[in-house]
């Protein structure tokens, strides 16, 4: 079976810590026949000689631009903006089938190049994505809120170990009565991961999905400490929370906004129509007696870089072996390509 030359760059983001493939998964691939090579990173949270440990090749920071013709270049997020023909085949996270800003440049350099865009959000199998970084969007947007909760997250965010965000949940939960906390979208990736960062931190959880807001019980919802917006929302509906809601008396003072639906249509929280950054996590709302407070960081998995990294291999992995022939999820994401770039 043809094994094609995956070719791991260096993310261009001096903040992405996170790589697509982790050194384990490599050992697999290249037992497997696949050959690796991987950029030198100088933010990457594993170090270049883990690879190296496993058999893989190096290469110089960008040089993927002089990579062999046939050699697949694996990154998460946006490629640099030279070279201004693109020809390789590149598997990233592109945003350019929405007509996000700056999406029309990105497929015009494929156009011209020659190359070919294997987007990842849009491996999909029976219509539903197979790579994704929800999970730990939802673990790391739920601790936050409940940091933040507890007056422990004062300033800045940036990019941390899950050992020592499990440590903060945990020692800062000693003494306090367990926070109401509800997860909306539960059962979803960031919903499932949430829910899990929540009770490490010794919350008290409710799991609100589809069928628990068809008629939206507000005064349940606003007698929480804390909300998790986890839905994935395509259509406008009954806001979660209203203005009227932000000057009214209610248990609800903290929210982790993990959609960050916040300039969409279909955005369930209106009052807020920001994100916020690692720099300043935090926008207030609501009066001096009625605060709340929301986070809505749209990075989040970057934030847990080892762990995101981890659960990504871990699902892109076992997809590479059907990468020559552009068979199942490959195929999906090439007619999206193929759609777009002519
Ligand atoms: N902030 C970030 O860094 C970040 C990172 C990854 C994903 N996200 C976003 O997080 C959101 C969730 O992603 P996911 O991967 O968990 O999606 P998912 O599809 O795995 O889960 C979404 C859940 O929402 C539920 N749902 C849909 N409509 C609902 C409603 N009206 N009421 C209650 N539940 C409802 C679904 O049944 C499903 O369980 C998406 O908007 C995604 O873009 C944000």
């Amino acid at each position: 079976m043809s094994r094609p030359h995956l070719w791991i760059r260096a993310e261009a983001r001096p903040t992405e810590q996170r790589v697509p493939i982790v050194p384990a998964d490599a050992a697999r691939l290249i037992a497997d026949g696949f050959r690796v090579t991987v950029e030198e990173s100088p933010t990457r949270v594993f170090g270049l000689e883990e690879y190296v440990a496993v058999g893989c090749d190096t290469a110089p920071t960008g040089s993927w631009v002089d990579a062999p013709q046939g050699a697949v270049v694996v990154g998460i997020k946006e490629l640099p903006e030279d070279p201004a023909d693109l020809q390789h085949t590149h598997v990233f996270f592109a945003h350019a089938y929405k007509g996000q800003e700056g999406a029309e440049e990105v497929l015009e350099r494929f156009r011209r190049g020659g190359g070919e865009l294997l987007d990842v959000e849009y491996l999909t199998v029976d219509g539903k994505r197979v790579v994704a970084f929800g999970f730990w969007a939802g673990y790391v947007g739920a601790a936050l809120a409940v940091l933040r909760h507890r007056g422990e997250l004062p300033g800045e965010v940036g990019p941390m170990s899950r050992a020592d965000l499990d440590a903060r949940l945990r020692s800062t939960r000693e003494g306090r009565a367990a926070e109401r906390a509800l997860v909306i979208g539960a059962r979803g990736r960031s919903g499932t991961g949430a829910t899990e960062a929540l009770t490490v931190a010794g919350c008290a959880v409710t799991r609100w999905d589809r069928v628990d807001t068809v008629r939206l019980d507000r005064p349940a919802l606003l007698d929480h400490d804390i909300l998790v917006n986890c839905v994935v929302s395509a259509q406008p509906r009954e806001p979660f929370v209203t203005e009227a809601d932000l000057e009214a008396p209610r248990r609800l003072r903290t929210v982790g906004d993990v959609t960050c639906d916040v300039t969409s249509e279909a955005n369930l929280l209106p009052f807020n129509t920001a994100i916020t950054t690692w720099q300043k996590p935090v926008r207030r709302f609501g009066s001096q007696e009625h605060p709340l407070e929301v986070i809505a960081i749209d990075n989040l998995p970057s934030l847990l870089p080892r762990e995101s990294s981890e659960s990504f291999s871990a699902e892109l992995g076992p997809l590479l072996p059907d990468l020559a022939d552009r068979a199942g999820p490959w195929a999906a994401s090439l007619a999206w390509f193929r759609r777009h770039v002519h």
